[in-house]
């Protein structure tokens, strides 16, 4: 039986440049894959100033004039991109105690009527004026086209570790046509005034892999190992923990394991912590259940060692199997921004939430 985890494994990219060192790499990558769903990346290939420029601009972005924050509202996006004040989300119920701004990869929504709806999920972002952050937006989008070139070659490697072909998930992208994937900004305060501890409550990611920069020297977050209890995730300069959403745990038989994980906010009188979370996306339109992947008997069999993964107290997620990827999405961004989702997408907001709007939203 595989041995439960208390610490999740670091991974250094730079033994992936000689071919003496990249087998070691891929069987790291192997084990954390199926049997942690967490593992930190140091020395990835993203350029180190601007992972610092975005990284120094967390704790800028939340000093803009509450007018600005205002103006760029996640409210007034059909793709729920913008600014969320403290306590406007939710987790399985319960409001999260962080302040953030959703920002995308760049992407021209082209939604007609008539299309599915869920395909106005993507498109244009809301970014604050350029003199109250200036260089802003350019250092973003620069970090964010790094980060998905990452995105892209992890899967690669992921595909490898598997005994797939290299190319065999390329399938689940439009690389060359249009993609759009989220990154957010996130702001936790310090407990002192607020009611619960709630950074974000346990939960799933939604698509493939999640590169998350931890940008202040804050503990708080938090993994839930085989047996349910809850590991730390320190920051660690310098890396990324990379986790795996529930879209590809489907889409891999459950051999990448989508790991339950949650946000504790930072203890009474200390600094906010911040966090830098993108999220690499799929095809919205392709249906999981429909593509079957052929794994090799013995990678399954680690799986199987690995056994059914244990206690989790997260729930999201779980439409994979039936429904277009895009439209999970949406049900997904409605439970988590329920105000959200009754100005722009009335009828399945009245589908998950017939009693209007929740003072505490039902399900995430
Ligand atoms: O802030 C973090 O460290 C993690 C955030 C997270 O898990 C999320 O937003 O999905
Ligand atoms: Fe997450």
């Amino acid at each position: 039986m595989a041995a439960n985890f208390s610490s999740v494994p670091n991974l250094d990219y730079t033994l992936l440049s000689s071919p003496s060192t990249r087998p070691q790499f891929i069987a790291q990558l192997r084990h954390a894959l199926i049997n942690i769903g967490f593992l930190y990346l140091s020395n990835p290939p993203v350029a180190p100033e601007d992972i610092q420029g975005v990284i120094d601009y967390a704790p800028k972005l939340f000093t803009i004039p509450q007018e600005e924050k205002d103006r760029i509202v996640m409210a007034n996006s059909p793709h729920f991109l913008g600014y969320n004040r403290l306590g406007a989300e939710f987790t399985r119920g319960k409001t999260d105690q962080r302040e953030q701004f959703d920002f995308a990869t760049e992407y021209r929504n082209t939604w007609q009527p008539g299309s599915p709806e869920y395909l106005k999920l993507w498109g244009e972002a809301q970014w604050p004026k350029e003199d109250t952050m200036p260089g802003f937006r350019a250092t973003m989008l620069r970090y964010l086209k790094q980060v998905e070139a990452l995105s892209y070659e992890f899967i690669n490697l992921l595909a490898e570790a598997f005994g797939l072909p290299p190319d065999a998930l390329d399938q689940f992208y439009d690389r060359h046509g249009s993609m759009q994937h989220r990154a957010k900004v996130v702001k936790y305060p310090a407990l002192d005034i607020l009611d619960s501890n709630q950074g974000v409550g346990p939960h799933y990611d939604a698509g493939f892999l999640t590169f998350l920069l931890q940008a202040s020297n804050h503990p708080g977050l938090q993994v839930q190992n085989l047996s349910g209890q809850w590991i730390d995730v320190p920051p660690i300069p310098g890396t990324f923990v990379v986790n795996i959403g529930k879209a590809l745990e489907t889409v891999t038989q459950g051999l990448a394991r989508a790991t339950s994980h949650q946000v504790l906010s930072p203890a009474p009188g200390s600094t906010p912590r911040y966090s830098i979370p993108f999220f690499q996306n799929i095809r919205q339109d392709v249906k999981l259940g429909d593509i079957v992947l052929e794994f090799p008997p013995e990678v399954l069999k680690l799986r199987d060692e690995r056994g059914t993964t244990g206690a989790t107290e997260s729930v999201n997620f779980t439409e994979y199997d039936r429904l277009p990827a895009g439209q999970v999405n949406l049900i997904g961004r409605v439970k988590s921004h329920p105000d959200v989702g009754q100005r722009h997408y009335p009828d399945l907001f009245k589908q998950i939430f017939p009693k209007g709007l929740p003072a505490q939203a039902s399900a995430y």
